[in-house]
């Protein structure tokens, strides 16, 4: 029994900073940015939205597109690294959204849960609701990537930031594509990028030496909560390679075949931080399982880097980036980083691309190579289902791309800042973050949350 992806919805920040903008600002040659790496825009959060908005919106929209009845969905999972609470996962405020939009207990049965590991709990939530749909056929599940990819202000990642969800139904006989269930896996526990829990001492603060309780704390520290992750960039691209070339190659032992992997995908569908960085870092992977062998093991270490530079820079190389990497980085050119919803926006761009082009890929198979830092990859392909054009036919990628609201550069500063109070659009068929508890001691920090029509 074939079980994969029957729909897919979206929900995407709908401001974006132009990249230019955000060169020129910071005194970076635009060129490197747009040309180098990819990136023409970076979408970020109004002052309304947070990840369980974007989640929320992207999951209405999956329920409304495809008049999904909610006792039929039998499990909610949700792939994040933008938790806003260390115990209630944002499906749980999901669960809660749902219901205050389609009707009270109407999900009560439903079963609910976040998974996290940096960028790749999406596709962690998607193949355990693959293997639940196997062992229980006629039941529905849902997968919800949503997070926001925020890095210090001036920082190297800063040009990386976006902020959106995709949603995911998974079926049995799904109409859009199906996994086989092999599954190349590599990991390392590493610190490439991580978001640890930062103290200051409260003397800072206060300057008083007795740690005086301040404003209730009564711990001599006090534990900051920060969206920006530390991370080395360098770092975390060479651990980014080694874990997709282990993951590739165990996948190859798997499948059992010695034929070059990559030649039977028709697209290949990466984990984007940016969007080159799939074409920037699959040099090694197209050299290692050529079918004539481009490296032969013998160099030393400025050897190999200089040879894959070569192969990265020729036109074989150029042509296969174009044929099978190019149609998944249009949207990530446009949006920048979702984490986890990277790879599955990858996959939407892909499909609109082909969509639009009119090109049939009805059984092509397409290799998907996710990551998450941390960190693990995994590597696992799928076949593209006979109705998959009528399944996204109104989905309108690129279209809703294109609406993106234009912001300056000091606007941005300022939502960056948290300074922005008010939105700067005004919401519209939507749900908005209302407010926040302050006063009330047993609620303190809820999250509370209305739809806009
Ligand atoms: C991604 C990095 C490291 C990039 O770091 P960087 O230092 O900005 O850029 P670079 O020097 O690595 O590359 C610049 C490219 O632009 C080119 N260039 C230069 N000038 C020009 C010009 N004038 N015209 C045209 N091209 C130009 C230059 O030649 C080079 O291309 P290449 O060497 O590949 O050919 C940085 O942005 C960063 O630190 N980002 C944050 C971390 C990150 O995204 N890491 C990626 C791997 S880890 C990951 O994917 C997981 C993650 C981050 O999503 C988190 C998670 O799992 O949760």
């Amino acid at each position: 029994m074939k079980t994969g992806i029957d729909a897919i919805a979206f929900d995407v920040a709908k401001l974006h900073l132009p990249i230019k903008t955000l060169a020129l600002a910071r005194n970076i040659e635009p060129e490197k940015l747009e040309k180098g790496l990819g990136l023409l825009k970076m979408t970020l959060p109004d002052a309304h939205q947070d990840t369980v908005v974007f989640g929320a919106n992207a999951l209405t929209k999956l329920i409304q597109d495809n008049n999904l009845k909610l006792d039929e969905v039998a499990r909610i999972y949700v792939g994040t690294e933008s938790a806003i609470d260390s115990s209630k996962p944002i499906s749980s405020f999901l669960i809660a959204l749902m219901e205050q939009k389609f009707g009270e207990n109407s999900l009560s049965e439903c079963d609910v849960v976040d998974f996290t590991f940096a960028c790749i709990g999406g596709v962690d939530a998607m193949q355990n609701c693959l293997d639940f749909v196997q062992l229980n056929p006629t039941k529905k599940a849902i997968v919800v990537t949503t997070d926001f990819a925020k890095y210090d202000l001036n920082s190297t990642g800063e040009y990386t930031q976006g902020a959106g969800a995709v949603a995911m139904l998974i079926t049995s006989n799904p109409k859009i594509v199906t996994f086989e269930n092999h599954w190349g896996v590599s990991t390392k526990g590493v610190f490439d990028f991580f978001k640890p829990y930062r103290t200051i001492s409260k003397q800072e603060i206060t300057g008083n030496t007795n740690n005086e309780s301040w404003f209730d704390n009564l711990e001599s520290e006090i534990e900051i909560h920060k969206d920006q992750p530390v991370f080395d960039g360098q770092y975390s691209n060479q651990c980014y390679m080694d874990r997709t070339r282990e993951a590739y190659f165990s996948f190859k032992k798997i499948k059992n075949t010695q034929e070059t992997v990559y030649s039977t995908w028709t697209s290949i569908v990466m984990h984007l931080p940016y969007a080159f960085q799939g074409r920037r870092m699959l040099s090694e992977i197209y050299a290692l399982d050529a079918s004539t062998p481009v490296l032969n093991g013998e160099e030393n270490a400025s050897e190999y880097q200089n040879k894959l530079k070569e192969i990265s820079k020729s036109d074989n190389y150029k042509t296969f980036v174009s044929e099978k990497l190019q149609p998944a980085e249009l949207a990530s050119s446009l949006i920048g980083n979702l984490y986890t919803g990277s790879i599955f926006m990858g996959l939407l761009s892909t499909l609109a691309h082909f969509y639009d082009t009119k090109k049939e890929i009805a059984s092509e198979k397409f290799g998907f190579l996710a990551y998450g830092s941390g960190s693990k990859s995994k590597v696992f392909e799928g076949t593209i289902q006979p109705e998959w054009k009528s399944a996204i036919a109104n989905v309108s990628l690129f279209e809703t791309l294109e609406k993106s609201f234009e912001i300056d550069f000091e606007t941005y500063e300022k939502l960056h800042k948290k300074e922005q109070k008010q939105s700067i659009q005004e919401p519209k068929n939507e749900w908005v973050l209302d407010r926040i508890e302050t006063e009330i001691p047993n609620l303190i920090g809820a999250r509370y949350y209305n739809w806009i029509d």
